[in-house]
């Protein structure tokens, strides 16, 4: 699948035909794609990004972009002398710093994913929880962290109420939507939702077939750093409780088990740096990182 898209006419048909019962599993079904900040590395994987997504819409399978930034975002503000600080994976968000998360990712990140994605012949369409009130946040109170201090974090939000009027407008019109996870809430008030928690509500709204999760890690690992390639939501409970998944892993397990209780059909954590990983997750019999299912 690698280089499917160098192949030969001859070895391009000999693909096509191996993924065509894949593509007939996900025939008009969507697939959100949590695209994370890490995962995005260079201009070439980025370019291979786009393609798995223009190829997947042309493929007859909805794709929906959800992606996030939070290194770009902290670059962003280390250049402007701010400093980033996070409390349970979540980022302290004041008022200088939710200016900046909004231009890093309503701005640079998703046009940047858009552009990408028209440049391999795509109809990308950019927008943030704001556009046609897709996403109402309300502020996160998350106050107590273990063993962290007691920490108010600001500007945070999580999905409060979620409307699909536009995304169900655009999807299925050959249009790839690409999603910033940036909301207002009922007063107004913009607030910078984590991206995993985004995707969650967004999939579950939809009621997507798959929720995959690009990211730096190959999966959900074990004690021994071995990828566990299938995972039940109630294996995930454990897996925290004994503190084999940890950190940034956490917001991502449970998303995944908000958004299988939601009627998601499967969620997959997986490589992201991996190239066309999301084509080689879904059109082929390999499925490269944890798939979790009820
Ligand atoms: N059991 C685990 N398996 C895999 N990764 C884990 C686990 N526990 C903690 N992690 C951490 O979670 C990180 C992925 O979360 P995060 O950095 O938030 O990703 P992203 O930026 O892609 O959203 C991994 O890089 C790893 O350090
Ligand atoms: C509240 C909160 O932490 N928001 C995240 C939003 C971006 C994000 O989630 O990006 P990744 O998926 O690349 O981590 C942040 O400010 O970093």
């Amino acid at each position: 699948m690698t280089d499917a898209l160098n192949a030969t006419p001859q070895q391009k048909s000999e693909i096509l035909m191996q993924a065509l019962p894949h593509m007939l599993r996900y025939d008009d079904a969507m697939v959100v794609v949590k695209y994370g900040g890490h995962a995005m590395g260079d201009e070439d994987k980025a370019r291979d990004f786009a393609k798995d997504m223009v190829l997947l819409e042309q493929a007859g399978i909805n794709p929906v972009v959800v992606h996030g930034g939070g290194p770009q975002i902290g670059s962003m503000l280390k250049k402007l002398g701010i400093e980033s600080q996070f409390s349970g994976g979540l980022r302290v968000t004041d008022k200088p710093t939710i200016e900046i998360v909004e231009m890093v990712l309503a701005g640079l990140i998703n046009k940047s994913i858009v552009g990408s994605i028209n440049a391999e012949g795509g109809r990308a369409i950019g927008l943030c929880g704001k556009d046609g009130n897709m996403v109402v946040a309300r502020k996160v109170h998350r106050a107590h962290v273990a063993g962290e201090d007691v920490v108010d974090l600001g500007f945070v939000g999580e999905p409060d109420k979620v409307d699909m009027t536009v995304l169900e407008q655009i999807l299925g019109r050959e249009l790839i939507p690409v999603l910033a996870p940036v909301a207002a809430g009922a007063d107004g008030q913009t607030y910078n939702v984590n991206a995993d928690t985004f995707a969650g509500a967004i999939a579950g709204a939809l009621g997507a077939k798959r929720l995959l999760f690009l990211t730096d890690v190959p999966g959900v690992l074990d004690k021994n750093k071995n990828l566990i390639k299938e995972l039940k939501v109630d294996d995930i409970r454990g897996l925290i409780a004994d503190g084999t998944i940890t950190g940034g892993m956490i917001p991502k397990v449970e998303t995944c088990i908000y958004a299988l209780e939601r009627g998601v059909e499967g969620v997959v954590i997986l490589d992201g740096q991996i190239p066309h990983a999301v084509l080689i997750e879904l059109l082929t019999d390999q499925g490269s990182g944890t798939l979790i299912t009820r």
